[in-house]
């Protein structure tokens, strides 16, 4: 495991009082991240929930958002663009764009552990505009072309 980055975080005032983001077991990837807000999420809705503070991530990373396996293996519970980016440069409130996509309604707590946030360094490109690609084996070929 390399060393931990330093991300700053501030609270907000609906914050205050949640515990921050952490890491459930020594060998943890994902820091939990708790809801800032009660809310019953319907079968089929989405909702950006609140987590109570905004950080702001050192030059060369992003954070993902990503969901917790157990909230959807046992309730269908997601996070809708899966894994969430958060940039280095957004200063907002970082919130958990959360869907059910089981078949009953979901009730949220606050302070409940809703989703898991992973550090990863950020890797840009720049596009070479070509007039022809080289050849492989596979081609066009995408999308099942080598069976099921
Ligand atoms: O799960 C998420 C995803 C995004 N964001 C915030 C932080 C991120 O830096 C910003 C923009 O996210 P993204 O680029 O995914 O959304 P967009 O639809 O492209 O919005 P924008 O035009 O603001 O970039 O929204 C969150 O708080 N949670
Ligand atoms: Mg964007």
């Amino acid at each position: 495991m390399s060393t931990p980055i330093t991300i700053r975080l501030m609270r907000l005032p609906h914050g205050e009082g949640l515990p921050l983001p952490a890491y459930a077991t020594a060998g943890a990837a994902g820091m939990d991240v708790v809801a800032a807000e009660e809310l019953v999420l319907l079968p089929g809705a989405r909702h950006a929930v609140a987590t109570g503070f905004a950080i702001a991530i050192p030059p060369g990373y992003e954070v993902q958002v990503r969901p917790r396996s157990g909230l959807a293996l046992k309730h269908g519970i997601t996070c809708l663009n899966t894994p969430g980016t958060i940039d280095e440069d957004y200063r907002g409130e970082v919130k958990v764009i959360l869907a059910n996509l089981g078949d009953q309604p979901f009730a949220i707590a606050r302070g409940e552990r809703i989703a898991q946030l992973v550090p990863a360094p950020v890797q840009r490109a720049v596009f070479d505009t070509v007039a022809t690609l080289d050849e492989t084996a596979r081609g066009a070929g995408g999308f099942g072309s080598t069976g099921r």
